[in-house]
């Protein structure tokens, strides 16, 4: 699904050669600042490599449109978004995004309980914890239905069996599917991944630095 060649961003990424395979679970795993989130941002076009290549669908991304391509890759950033509103609100808008019409009442309480979050659908979504608001958030990319997800550090916030459950449980979800996903956890990228890639902290040039 896509395919990086002589990547270089900065001093942050050097990468020769990297491939996603379409319909596989990829994880991103690596040491804090080896620059997983941003490679998951060049995936959605939010940053632009120095110089290099990455190809979706084999076309290059540089030359598509960003928007069109963000509807069909989805990113769930770190920090999750929470608009102000209600958990509805919060899932709908996601529909809204993906230019898709709302989806039912039963559907929303079906994708709370895919996330385990046991709230109630007119609920402030601002009062949810951070652990919640990730839940939420990762809820709502799943009803947006994209053909990739990127998804970073998804679970990051939750305790170790919560975290394994909603991993095993969204996956299974959306199976067939394109997913990468950054993770801190080693356990989790090799109990539920097709491929891991890890990504090492480049070698920072201190000569021109003060
Ligand atoms: N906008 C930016 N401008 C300059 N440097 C940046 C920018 N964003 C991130 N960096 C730097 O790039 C490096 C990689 O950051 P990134 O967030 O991609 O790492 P990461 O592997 O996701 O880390 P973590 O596991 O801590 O989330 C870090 O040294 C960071 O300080």
């Amino acid at each position: 699904m896509f395919t990086i060649s002589d990547l270089v961003y900065k001093d942050i990424l050097s990468i020769s050669h990297m491939k996603m395979e379409e319909g596989k679970v990829t994880s991103i795993i690596g040491e804090s600042g080896a620059g997983k989130s941003t490679l998951l941002k060049m995936l959605n076009i939010l940053l632009s490599p120095d110089s290099g290549r990455i190809q979706y669908k084999n076309s290059d991304v540089s030359e598509g449109n960003a928007i069109t391509h963000r509807r069909e890759v989805v990113m769930l950033a770190q920090q999750p978004v929470i608009f102000e509103g209600s958990v509805e609100d919060n899932l709908q808008i996601g529909r809204i995004f993906s230019e898709k019409l709302p989806v039912s009442t039963d559907a929303l309480k079906n994708v709370l309980a895919l996330v385990k979050l046991d709230k109630e659908l007119d609920q402030s979504a601002e009062d949810l914890s951070g652990g919640e608001k990730q839940r939420l958030a990762l809820a709502r990319v799943y009803l947006m239905e994209p053909e990739c997800f990127l998804l970073d550090e998804p679970t990051s916030a939750l305790d170790e069996g919560t975290e394994d459950e909603i991993v095993r449980t969204f996956l299974e979800a959306v199976k067939g599917k394109t997913v990468i996903m950054v993770t801190h956890s080693n356990e989790i990228a090799e109990k539920y991944s097709d491929s891991i890639i890890t990504l090492k902290k480049q070698k920072r040039d201190k000569t021109n630095e003060a």
